[in-house]
């Protein structure tokens, strides 16, 4: 083969730097490939509109036509149409696929891999995952021969940054949201960041590679931090944490409260300041991984942005026209271990409970009854008076328990004429 032709679907924050990497460094990727890849078009929108560095009779609105006249597609478009039938057409064309799109990996993986491995051709997606930051690829092929345990991280940059704005200047939600947009790091439409969409994509992703099964977006326990308020990040510090939106697989044997399977889950959480993840700052990804014969291994850096985004693309266009120069194909999808994605109930944690109570005799009695009433162990109270009436805010921390047993608990103290708000409850991980 004396060249690799590539397509590129799509020229927006991450396509444009794409297309720029790929004509600098040119001789390196080529020395790298073994043969020059040859970029024969970018499929845009708008092919009128002037692209600073990029030759105009690259760019296409014939994506179609484009696909059919490539070995390896790399689709930064997003979303789910036409991407998806746009990587079915380049399979069909037997071209080898690189891709950041998590949304549609999550929602469409599995008849993705299948296209591509009928085909026999590579579908790559390192991006789609913690952006820059090597972890499909470590978890596909470095811990192949390993058993991964569980993953813990920090999979989005744009709710860790406003999370950490709260922290360290106070600012409430809103006014951390807008800086994250001022900053370009939130959409103007924050919903998929700030709702855990984008999290719980990226987490059915690394779930069904880690545990070789097939986990979708959809059966992702999902949780935003859109309820975080400044007085949840301030009670966090209080107790020596700080609030992080946490994804998080796990593997959980068979027991009593059912079969062997898989959890998987987004949501925030009080993470202790001492452990690693307390310290991800800004826009920055980080992902724990444990797995039996490795131990624990740590995977930390920019989870976003054009340019290390890019990078993390073209590395996977380098895989993938190795493999159209000197054959053969990467490894494909491996979900051979089938293991149900089990409900929530089956996830023991911490929790930080806090509620605003009536101050007077006997109301700490009846609170620490119905934890008690369904097995759930307090670790901590801490009581102080709120304004001038007689009322006091209690926070109860307790030792692991089942998430029903929690929110049965929590149902039951809402019920307490003694309770007059259940303010927050938040799960403390990471110890
Ligand atoms: N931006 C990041 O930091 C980042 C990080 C990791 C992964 N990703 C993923 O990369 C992909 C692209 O993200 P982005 O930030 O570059 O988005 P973007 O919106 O900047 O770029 C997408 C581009 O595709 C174009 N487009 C839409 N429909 C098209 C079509 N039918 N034909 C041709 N072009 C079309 C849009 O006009 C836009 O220019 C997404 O899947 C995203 O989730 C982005
Ligand atoms: N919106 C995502 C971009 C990377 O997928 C984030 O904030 O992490
Ligand atoms: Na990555």
């Amino acid at each position: 083969m004396d060249r690799v032709r590539v397509a590129l679907l799509g020229c927006g924050v991450v396509g444009s730097e794409v297309a720029r990497l790929l004509l600098a460094q040119a001789d390196d990727l080529a020395a790298r490939v073994g043969a020059p890849l040859e970029l024969v078009g970018i499929a845009v929108r708008r092919p009128d509109r002037p692209r600073p560095g990029i030759d105009p009779a690259l760019l296409t609105d014939d994506a179609e036509g484009l696909v059919a006249r490539a070995d390896v597609v790399v689709e930064v478009v997003g979303g789910i149409e036409p991407a998806r039938s746009l990587m079915h057409a380049a399979f069909r064309h037997g071209a080898g696929v690189v891709t950041a799109n998590k949304v549609l990996l999550a929602e469409h993986g599995p008849e993705l891999f299948e296209a591509a491995s009928a085909a026999d051709v590579d579908l790559y997606y390192e991006a789609a995952v913690a952006g820059a930051i090597p972890l499909i690829r470590p978890l596909r092929e470095s811990l192949a021969g390993d058993r991964v345990t569980r993953f813990l991280g920090i999979v989005n940059g744009t709710t860790n940054y406003v999370l950490d704005q709260m922290d360290t200047t106070g600012a409430g939600f809103g006014d951390a949201v807008e800086r994250a947009q001022a900053l370009g790091y939130a959409e103007a439409d924050p919903t998929a960041d700030v709702e855990g969409y984008d999290a719980a994509s990226k987490a059915a992703i690394l779930a069904s590679l880690a545990f070789h099964t097939r986990v979708p977006g959809e059966a992702v326990h999902r949780e935003g931090i859109t309820g975080v308020s400044a007085a949840d990040v301030a009670a966090a510090a209080r107790m020596g944490c700080v609030v992080k939106l946490l994804a998080i697989g796990s593997r959980e044997p068979e027991g009593p409260d059912g079969p062997a399977g898989v959890t998987v889950r987004v949501h925030p959480a009080f993470v202790p300041r001492s452990h690693p993840l307390a310290g991800v700052r800004g826009p920055f990804n980080a992902v724990f991984v444990e797995a039996e014969a490795a131990g624990e291994l740590m995977f930390y850096g920019p989870g976003a942005g054009g340019t290390p985004t890019a990078g993390a693309v073209l590395g996977d266009v380098v895989a993938v026209a190795r493999h159209r120069v000197h054959g053969g194909r990467g490894p494909g999808e491996s979900a051979y271990a089938d293991l149900p994605t089990l409900p929530l109930s089956r996830v023991l944690t911490r929790y930080h409970v806090r509620l605003e109570v009536a101050d007077r005799p006997g109301v700490l009695a009846r609170v620490a009854d119905a934890f008690a009433a369904h097995g759930v162990s307090i670790e901590q109270v801490r009581q102080q008076a709120v304004g001038e009436d007689e009322a006091a805010e209690l926070v109860v921390v307790t030792h692991v328990a089942p998430d029903t047993a929690l929110s049965d608990t929590v149902a039951d103290l809402a019920g307490l004429d003694v309770v007059l708000d259940v303010t927050s409850v938040m799960r403390v991980e990471g110890e």
